[in-house]
């Protein structure tokens, strides 16, 4: 049997995929069909660091939160990836993956802080760890503490689960004719403003020489195919 192409990756899951097809909130297949990609991949051994989004439950930039001091909308936002992480940490337990949830925001009665060295230890010892409450610091987003924690982890990619299938030449849910990059450099793709990830998120990738692989979390056996390194999605490069 092929081996799988990483020995440690950073997963981003979007917070606002978790929503299915509900209109706010944690869907329950959807949750169960994410954690059943994930077991796959902890079962060959893969070491996972994941980070949870929270735009299924609030988004600092929402319309719900307009008016709202930014910095103030921006940490609800931060405590939806918190409540996120949980979900998700127990549906890991359901299907018999080890899971620990470390937080950017001190919240200690709920889940243990993130502590770097710790989070490497659990890596080692093959359990999953999801890192909630995003970098932990308003004006940022979930793919940013992506970048982040994936440079702090030493992993070798980013994988960026998401609602399309990869990295277009325009958001394809609103333009049609938009083309699909198999690969991308990061100048091109901060230069040409794709929305698909933050600028800051990118920036940090490329300065770090961390490598983004954007694929469709809903595609079956995508992420799997991702990780043999088999073809699907875009790989956002130096
Ligand atoms: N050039 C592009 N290529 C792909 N997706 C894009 C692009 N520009 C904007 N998008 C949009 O970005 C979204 C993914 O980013 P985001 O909303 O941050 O998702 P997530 O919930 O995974 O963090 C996609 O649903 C897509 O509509
Ligand atoms: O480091 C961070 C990460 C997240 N957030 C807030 O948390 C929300 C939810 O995260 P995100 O939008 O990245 O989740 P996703 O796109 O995956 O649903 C964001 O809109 C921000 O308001 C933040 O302030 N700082």
């Amino acid at each position: 049997m092929s081996k799988p192409a990483y020995k440690r990756v950073l997963l981003k899951l979007s917070g606002e995929a978790l929503m299915g097809d509900d209109a706010y909130g944690i869907n329950r297949a959807t949750i169960d069909r994410m954690v059943a990609d994930v077991a796959e991949v902890a079962k060959l051994g893969v070491e996972l660091a994941v980070v949870i989004g929270g735009g299924n439950i609030f988004r600092g930039v929402a319309p719900g939160a307009q008016g709202m001091d930014r910095a103030t909308a921006d940490y609800m936002g931060m405590l939806a990836t918190v409540m996120n992480a949980l979900a998700l940490a127990d549906a890991m337990r359901h299907v018999g993956v080890v899971a620990r949830v470390m937080s950017a925001i001190g919240i200690e009665q709920v889940v243990e802080p993130y502590v770097r060295p710790k989070a490497l230890q659990y890596l080692e010892e093959g359990k999953v760890v999801i890192f909630a409450a995003g970098t932990g610091n308003p004006f940022f987003t979930t793919d940013t503490a992506a970048a982040l924690r994936g440079s702090e982890m030493s992993a070798e990619i980013v994988l960026k689960a998401t609602k399309v299938d990869g990295v277009y030449s325009a958001d394809p849910k609103k333009d049609p004719n938009a083309t699909l990059y198999h690969t991308i450099s990061f100048d091109e793709a901060i230069a040409g403003q794709l929305q698909v990830m933050d600028a800051t998120a990118f920036a940090l990738c490329r300065d770090q020489k961390l490598p983004i692989k954007v694929f469709s979390i809903t595609k079956p056996g995508a992420m799997m195919r991702v990780i043999m390194g088999e073809e699907e999605g875009t790989l956002v490069h130096v």
